[in-house]
């Protein structure tokens, strides 16, 4: 069985306007390395919401495990299915409160929680004294590397990712994807990955979807050698889409 199931999913943002997303079909099997790629503005971002219940279709239907995600109470699939979205907010909570945070939502106990804390503070090799510290007193890329920390503290079944390298060091890149690779290997955790750096999705994913314009161009299983077709047919499709804006 599939674990993520898409079928014809189109999106609107208002009546008569442009779909977002058209009539997106694809599934997704457990321990899949998915990489989203394509234009600034091909949906991209807006695919990944709805996998997280953060919006829903205008039309089609999403599947995870089988059941309608609309049948699913949000809090429930969120516990599941994590997405690190391109700016996270710490809206307001120390990094210890947010790494926290998700775990309460678990209802373990509360030695339990620290516990989770201080595994995933050292796998990241998060500095103590980032825990005390508020968004304002980190770096953007301090502020990804915690978003990425708080996803994995949940030990998701899917993990979303919204350019989770954008503002990170070539270091901390390297790491994540090591890191993410253990993961789908010996944990089988599915990660869903949008990226426009393809050399992290060339490096990490088995996979690639491609939008345009809304719509899924392709869905192809990777070898090494078709990267050098999908850049180029990506380079093609990024100056189609900027001549469009002119
Ligand atoms: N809430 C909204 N209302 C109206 N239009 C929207 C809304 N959210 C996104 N859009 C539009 O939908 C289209 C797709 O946006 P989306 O953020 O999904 O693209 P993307 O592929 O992730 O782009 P990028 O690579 O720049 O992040 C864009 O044209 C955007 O302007």
């Amino acid at each position: 069985m599939s674990q993520l199931l898409l079928e014809h999913v189109s999106l609107t943002a208002s009546v008569g306007s442009h779909p977002l997303l058209q009539d997106v079909s694809f599934e997704v099997k457990a321990g899949d390395r998915v990489a989203i790629v394509g234009p600034s503005g091909a949906g991209k971002t807006s695919l990944l919401r709805l996998l997280n219940r953060l919006g829903d279709p205008t039309q089609g239907q999403i599947f995870f495990e089988g059941r309608e995600i609309r049948q699913i109470p949000p809090t429930q699939l969120r516990q599941q299915i994590v997405m690190v979205p391109q700016e996270s907010k710490l809206l307001g909570m120390t990094v210890r409160q947010a790494l926290e945070y998700p775990l309460t939502l678990k209802r373990i106990s509360r030695s339990m929680i620290q516990q989770q804390v201080a595994i995933w503070t050292e796998r990241l090799h998060l500095p103590e004294d980032w825990l005390g510290r508020t968004e304002l007193q980190l770096s953007v890329g301090q502020r990804q590397w915690v978003a990425i920390a708080r996803a994995l503290i949940m030990q998701p079944k899917i993990l979303l990712l919204d350019e989770p390298t954008s503002a990170l060091d070539a270091g901390r890149s390297r790491y994540l994807i090591n890191l993410l690779t253990d993961l789908a290997e010996n944990h089988r955790i599915t990660i869903v990955m949008v990226n426009h750096q393809l050399d992290v999705a060339e490096q990490f994913c088995d996979r690639v979807l491609q939008l345009e314009e809304g719509k899924l161009v392709q869905d192809k299983i990777l070898r090494q050698t078709d990267w050098l077709e999908i850049k180029q047919q990506l380079i093609d499709a990024e100056t189609h889409a900027a001549e469009g804006w002119e």
